[in-house]
């Protein structure tokens, strides 16, 4: 045994004991250093040879069981057979640890407004742990260890999934894990479809994975003329789909409607009908009230009034509406209105729409980026896209992906923003947030089918974000950006830009704010993001020390 996997293990030991210490003190509410010393104490005084050796051997019946599954991979008759146990398998396991882990820095902030009991948690324990632990690809061996230590004291899945658990580097799946999760999963998800598991959320990213991976062999299936493979594909695909679809809080959306009555035909009846039974029950109980969804469409019919006695900068900006509350009084009748003092604006007027009037208030900028400037951004795009990151830790060179978010992105330099410089000022017309001085550089965003981007919040420990705004390149279908805690979901519309702010007044974050960009269901989503801080918009944010405001 070298020193490496010595020292793995041992993190995956205090890991394991962090997580087992702070899932049992909840109860009490707070976790002191006190407690985390003396739990380390009690990881030193273990008898780690009498484990390393366990260790050991489990790593030998870890790499049978892997033979096993590439045997079980070349053998299609027991693939397709009733040998469902695979769900067991550490690889398949792995997959769903890995599908919904999460880190405490980003998370924090949400959990806390899920779970009350949260409030006083101080993390920095955990912070300085998260720096010890193994490299990025070791991931799998850590896992491993995780699914040996979760035996030993006996944590549960839940609360992984809830976010006790830091995450590493994502491996990308091979094809033939691919496969076999596509096989195996089918019974796993699918009967546990009845069950509601699939609304706890836990497995989006495994879902979705899932999806592509019945895609990949509907297309293959299709190529071979393969009706029947074709017929039982496509069902399952859209039924692992809608099943992720519910486990980001975007289900029973009008696109999975849609989808649905395009499969009713293929779909057993039973199926339709627990499908709105479910959405019956999540809009009713679960959410309260129906989702409210609003297209990113200027209507027709809508009649922009004019602003003309607005005279200051800050008054005649939608930023001034997100953040006067006074004034609610004018929002009631005037909801949309054209700006047309500002020379940059397209078509010599702002076409400002809310679509949400709360304790701060959410536009949608209408037209507000012409194509040539669409075709420019996707130009760069389709050279630069990345792999999205979450940045988990305080760093850039230590930001790591996780399966929270699958798109792609990349972020101008700063010779490249004056291509775009036009639509900048276009946002600063209307929004009166300084966009040049202080922002952050204009980032764009791809979402390909099934891609998508799981609950979260904009406002991190490390930016200084007051307000976020999202510019639709294109008229995706899917890909909603969801707002659960205000049953809000706004449809993506080339050429609108959704406005939301991130902070009240005071400067704390606006908890009901989180939010999901729900998978794409056909084709693509471009979007171009830019990010206000509060760095150089000092005389813009009006600031409060109001804890209520
Ligand atoms: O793609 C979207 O609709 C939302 C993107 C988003 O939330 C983000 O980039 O932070
Ligand atoms: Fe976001």
């Amino acid at each position: 045994m070298n020193s490496s996997t010595v020292y793995l293990f041992n993190m995956g030991v205090i890991l394991t004991f962090m997580a087992f210490l702070i899932t049992k003190s909840y109860g009490s509410g707070y976790i002191s250093q006190i407690l985390v010393n003396n739990t380390l104490d009690k990881v030193r005084e273990l008898d780690v040879n009498t484990h390393i050796r366990d260790y050991i051997l489990e790593q030998d019946a870890y790499i049978s069981t892997l033979s096993d599954l590439k045997n079980i991979l070349t053998d299609e008759e027991r693939l397709l057979g009733d040998d469902n146990n695979v769900i067991n398998h550490p690889v398949i396991f792995l997959k769903l640890i890995r599908g919904r882990s999460t880190t405490y820095t980003t998370w924090l902030d949400y959990y806390k407004t899920i779970f009350p009991r949260l409030q006083n948690f101080n993390e920095t324990p955990v912070v300085q742990l998260q720096a010890m632990l193994p490299a990025p690809n070791d991931v799998s061996k850590f896992a491993l260890g995780l699914i040996i230590t979760l035996e030993m004291y006996g944590f549960s899945v839940e609360d992984l999934n809830e976010g006790l658990i830091d995450s590493y580097k994502v491996n990308p799946m091979t094809f033939d894990e691919l496969v076999s999760l596509c096989i195996h999963s089918k019974e796993e998800f699918i009967t546990e479809l009845d069950k509601e598991i699939y609304i706890s959320g836990a497995t989006t990213n495994t879902l979705l994975l899932i999806t592509k991976a019945f895609n990949l062999a509907l297309e293959k299936a299709i190529s071979k003329n393969d009706r029947q493979s074709v017929d039982l594909l496509r069902k399952a695909s859209f039924e692992l789909m809608f099943a992720a679809y519910n486990s980001t809080d975007c289900g029973c959306s009008d696109e999975v409607f849609s989808m649905l009555q395009h499969y009713k035909s293929v779909l057993e009846a039973k199926y339709v009908i627990m499908i709105e039974e479910t959405c019956k029950e999540v809009s009713h109980n679960k959410c309260g009230k129906p989702l409210r969804l609003v297209p990113a469409i200027r209507r027709q019919s809508q009649e922009y009034c004019k602003f003309s006695w607005m005279a200051s900068r800050d008054r005649s900006s939608g930023y001034f509406y997100m953040h006067n509350s006074d004034d609610k009084r004018m929002l009631k009748n005037l909801k949309c209105y054209i700006k047309h003092d500002h020379p940059s604006l397209l078509y010599k007027g702002g076409k400002i729409e809310e679509v949400f009037n709360g304790d701060f208030s959410i536009i949608i900028l209408h037209d507000v980026i012409i194509d040539s400037e669409i075709e420019y951004l996707k130009e760069v795009g389709l050279t630069s896209l990345t792999p999205s990151f979450v940045r988990v830790v305080r760093n850039v060179e230590e930001s790591v992906y996780t399966f929270l978010r699958s798109s792609r992105s990349y972020i101008l330099e700063d010779e490249e923003l004056p291509r775009i410089k036009s639509l900048r000022l276009r946002l600063e017309g209307l929004t009166a947030f300084n966009v040049f001085n202080g922002s952050e550089n204009t980032k764009i965003g791809h979402y390909g089918p099934t891609n998508f981007f799981d609950i979260h919040q904009d406002k991190g420990f490390v930016n200084d974000r007051l307000a976020t705004i999202i510019i639709y390149l294109n008229n995706a279908v899917g890909g909603m950006t969801l707002f659960p805690g205000i049953n809000l979901a706004v449809t993506p519309k080339k050429g609108s830009a959704l406005v939301f702010p991130l902070i009240y007044k005071n400067g704390t974050v606006i908890p009901h704010l989180h939010h999901v960009s729900c998978p794409v269901i056909l084709g693509e989503k471009w979007i171009a993001t830019q990010w206000i801080n509060s760095m150089g918009n000092e005389f813009s944010y009006p600031c409060s020390t109001n804890r209520n405001e």
